[in-house]
């Protein structure tokens, strides 16, 4: 029998906090499932979501604001118990008639957590318990039917409840690392006051999808653009293992992938997991439409838009095709309510996406409910090699982003052999897993060096190397100096061309991941 992995689910309803998809990371994490929504979700969506219970997210506002986003004053009176997180907090004590004002003393950062009473989101805690803090407002009077269970030197009510409604309220945030026991306390939230089961597994999770897709797809054909990164090649595992052979890869060398790449990726899809692929050779047509432009957009747009007409022509090949599979995970479809308007276009990233209205084709997003991280789990689960499931991330447009200025066979030669030796001694310090991305940028500028007495005119490689939650912002790696020593000395022994190698020791933001 099936175990629906949805049966049991928490309703996460966003007021703009920075860190309201880490409370959803947190449920799921304790194999609950859960769903992020904007905060003015109608009572009604609300109503046949059916869920066990409800968490209100922190926000930038204070609830005293005359535009304060509020929820509907109905989701108390539905009987499911609710757990407001700071600015949470502070709504439920507004909309429920208690009284929020601006405190003289703001808490940013660590703070110490008395509890009071540990019957039930405390439960299994005593004492002190370190929290994280982010607020200015503080509740001064609690509403009807609320008592104190827990507070800090500035915060008399820190942690509060309604034990007959089943209502709660924190003032820290319980969803970030630097709350240490803060999964605890969620965990207590979900399992003892809302009486969740577990059934948020991977195993389920593909049980279900398996039958989903096949439903959905019949004895139609799907075909699935496969870049050998995570996402596409978890994509493509688990939709060959619902419809096997009508699922069609399309990988395509645009002539920027890295060393070795492109026979790897063939390599495991035909040989290990058998999968229709088929591999087109397009590096020729690349380069020729990428010659002499040094414009980073510009290569951007190019490139995707080849990827596109390649696809449509591959496609064709295929004949009749209905779906076309997409690595779309949560991030993507989260409405998230954003406090900063409109972003800006900063980088136009390359996905097919045009391909699905010009083919007139139906999307297959079966990992669209996914985090990364779950995507890597799945991977795992379905047996896949460590190799393809902690792959660090790779862009589209590949190594085309990361040759600066005009690309050239020579450079990019240069570029890919010294981004192997990058990856190879990242992985020997044993580092690789836990950065997010690391890899070798060619520089179009020359430099005088010296080399066995003589004079050299060659080009700097420039290294970067960035840990980073979602590449959304990204932090420099304080990689040791002997690796960075070792990484500077092979690239300029080996490489041919380059005789100076630098570290990029930028944040995102201001700088981005990429250089282009
Ligand atoms: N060389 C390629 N051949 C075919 N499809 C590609 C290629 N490069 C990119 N794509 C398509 O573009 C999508 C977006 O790429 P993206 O890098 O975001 O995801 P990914 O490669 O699947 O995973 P990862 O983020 O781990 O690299 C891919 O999922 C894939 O469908
Ligand atoms: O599939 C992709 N197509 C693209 O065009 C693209 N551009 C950047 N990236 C990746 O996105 C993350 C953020 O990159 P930036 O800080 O450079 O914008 C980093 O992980 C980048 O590697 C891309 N991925
Ligand atoms: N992090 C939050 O949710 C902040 C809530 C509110 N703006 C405060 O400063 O208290
Ligand atoms: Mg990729």
């Amino acid at each position: 029998m099936t175990t629906d992995i949805h049966s049991q689910k928490i309703l996460i309803l966003d007021f703009g906090s920075q860190v309201t998809q880490l409370i959803a990371r947190r449920i799921r994490e304790q194999s609950v499932y859960c769903e992020i929504h904007p905060f003015n979700m109608p009572l009604e969506k609300i109503k046949s979501f059916d869920p066990q219970g409800i968490v209100l997210s922190g926000g930038p506002c204070s609830v005293y604001d005359a535009d304060a986003p509020l929820s509907d004053q109905r989701i108390f009176e539905l009987g499911v118990p609710v757990l407001g997180i700071c600015y949470g907090m502070q709504l439920m004590t507004q909309q429920l008639g208690g009284r929020v004002e601006r405190s003289d003393k703001r808490e940013y950062g660590r703070s110490q957590l008395q509890i009071d009473d540990n019957s039930d989101l405390f439960s299994g805690f005593s004492g002190h318990e370190e929290v994280w803090m982010s607020h200015g407002d503080r509740i001064e009077e609690m509403p009807k039917g609320f008592g104190t269970i827990a507070h800090t030197d500035h915060s008399p009510v820190a942690a509060m409840k309604d034990g007959q409604r089943r209502f709660f309220g924190v003032q820290f945030h319980p969803e970030v690392v630097h709350t240490p026991r803060g999964d605890e306390m969620l965990g207590n939230f979900i399992f003892t006051v809302c009486g969740c089961k577990p059934t948020w597994t991977m195993a389920g999770f593909i049980e279900t999808e398996i039958a989903s897709i096949k439903e959905k797809v019949g004895t139609g054909k799907v075909i699935c653009a496969l870049s050998g990164g995570v996402d596409s090649s978890v994509v493509a595992v688990l939709i060959h293992k619902a419809i096997g052979d009508q699922l069609h890869c399309i990988f395509v060398n645009n002539g920027l992938l890295r060393k070795g790449e492109a026979e790897k990726v063939v390599n495991l899809f035909t040989k290990h997991f058998k999968i229709n692929l088929d591999y087109v050779d397009a590096s020729a047509r690349f380069l020729e439409k990428l010659a002499g432009v040094s414009d980073p957009e510009k290569k951007r747009k190019i490139i995707g838009n080849e990827f596109i007409y390649l696809f449509e022509e591959e496609a064709v090949k295929l004949g009749q095709v209905d779906y076309l599979a997409q690595g779309t995970l949560y991030p993507d479809v989260i409405e998230s309510v954003s406090t900063k308007g409109p972003s800006a276009v900063i980088k136009s990233h390359h996905n097919v996406g045009g391909l699905p209205e010009r083919m007139n084709l139906k999307l297959l997003e079966p990992v669209r409910e996914l985090f990364k991280d779950e995507v890597r789990l799945l991977g795992k689960e379905l047996g896949m090699p460590d190799e393809v499931v902690h792959r660090q991330p790779f862009p589209g447009p590949g190594l085309a982003i990361r040759c600066i200025g005009e690309l050239t066979a020579e450079k990019l030669e240069i570029l890919r052999e010294a981004d192997a030796i990058v990856l190879e001694e990242i992985r020997k310090a044993g580092l690789y897993r836990e950065i997010w991305q690391s890899f070798a940028v060619l520089l179009p500028v020359r430099t005088v060096g010296v080399m066995g007495d003589a004079r050299t005119y060659d080009f700097t490689v420039a290294l970067r190397a960035v840990n980073s939650l979602d590449g959304m912002t990204a932090d420099w790696v304080k990689l040791p100096y002997e690796l960075l020593g070792t990484i500077s000395s092979r690239i300029i022994n080996e490489v041919k061309g380059v005789n100076r190698v630098v570290y990029d020791i930028s944040q995102k933001p201001p700088a981005t991941i990429e250089w282009e």
